[in-house]
């Protein structure tokens, strides 16, 4: 049976917590386990947790940044949680595991540890969900870097302190989100309740997110930009590539941006291979490749998500790129 693993982020203060201990009082939320990672060492956030858990395993990851320092702990933690050795008494197995992560963790090297041996054949379905403050936004300058990083790398953003914003902000922020990580699913949902269920229900079939990749490349817009954060797409420069130079040019392209590639999904057709194959990265941290054979027709095309880079840097860094980007199309730059 698979496990889902749930990275929940979202910046320091931001509602993770709330919105996790209003899950756990559900019924839906039966065969959760929980980990929690605090980087203080009071461990105030765990302690709400075991508190609001509802009798479910919690365990605990302080003093340290899960994407730093605990990577191996996080590991030996999973595979205790996975093992039913997390809480008290003998477990029911588990259906998803939900990791909340500091407030300044970064989702791809916790991506990275996940593909430990020891996790191997565990049958864990990683997602990423990110909590948005309809309060104060979420990426403001202090904070910037991490919060990119969180926001481009979630599937699903969802919308918090919505009672502390009119309806003409919400419309905003959800513009923003929007144009920050336009492969995210967006729960704005101003009823609480209807909220917290979205937050953490199955994520859409891949099929889904291909779709939205599809759109992108059919019809690439984007209405609020921010100055830091750039969405480019890109085609391929020829009708027969070949694996190994889309391979040596994601490895460029990794090494290039460093921690500027925020994301990267892309569905790319190559010589030798009758279907277009999935390529994904949260940061630098790239997935196996999938042959998607229910997508024949698709179109060859990639979305990138960079922060301080543009695509003109990027294109310039070969001679002859398999892939050509351009930026989205532009609108207002958003100064928040
Ligand atoms: N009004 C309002 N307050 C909220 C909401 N969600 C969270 N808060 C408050 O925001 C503060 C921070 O919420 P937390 O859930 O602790 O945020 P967090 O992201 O877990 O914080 P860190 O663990 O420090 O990163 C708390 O005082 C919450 O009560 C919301 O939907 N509405």
């Amino acid at each position: 049976m698979s496990v889902d693993l749930i990275l929940l982020g979202g910046f320091l203060g931001s509602g993770k917590t709330t919105l996790l201990v209003d899950y756990l009082s559900r019924a839906e939320a039966a065969g959760t386990g929980v980990i929690v990672n605090e980087v203080g060492e009071i461990g105030l956030d765990g302690a709400i947790i075991e508190e609001g858990s509802n009798g479910l395993p919690t365990m605990m990851l302080a003093n340290g940044c899960v994407c730093c320092s605990l990577r191996s702990t996080l590991v030996d933690t999973v595979v205790a949680l996975l093992d039913g050795r997390g809480g008290d008494g003998v477990r029911a197995p588990l259906r998803r595991i939900i990791l909340e992560t500091s407030g300044v963790s970064r989702p791809g090297p916790i991506i990275a540890s996940l593909a430990d041996p020891a996790l191997r054949n565990r049958g864990l379905r990683v997602s990423t969900v990110g909590t948005y403050d309809c309060e104060i936004g979420a990426l403001n300058v202090e904070t910037f870097e991490e919060a990119a990083a969180q926001l481009a790398a979630a599937q699903r953003i969802v919308f918090t302190k919505m009672d502390k914003a009119c309806a003409d902000e919400v419309r905003r922020h959800r513009s923003i989100a929007a144009s920050v990580n336009p492969l995210a699913q967006i729960v704005a949902e101003p009823d609480r309740n209807t909220a917290v269920a979205q937050a953490f229900s199955p994520l859409p079939a891949q099929n889904l997110v291909d779709q939205a990749l599809r759109a992108l490349i059919e019809h690439p817009s984007r209405h609020d930009r921010h100055p830091r954060i750039e969405v480019m797409m890109g085609s391929p420069a020829r009708s027969d590539l070949t694996w190994p130079e889309i391979a040596e040019w994601l490895d460029d392209v990794a090494a290039f941006c460093g921690e500027r590639l925020l994301r990267l999904k892309a569905l790319i057709r190559i010589a030798d291979c009758p279907d277009p194959i999935l390529l994904q990265s949260v940061g630098t941290t790239f997935s196996a490749p999938r042959r998607m054979r229910m997508h024949a027709d698709a179109p060859s095309g990639c979305v990138l998500i960079t922060r301080d880079l543009d695509a003109e840097a990027l294109n310039g860094m070969l001679a002859d790129p398999p892939m050509h980007l351009s930026a989205t199309g532009r609108g207002p730059a958003l100064m928040q």
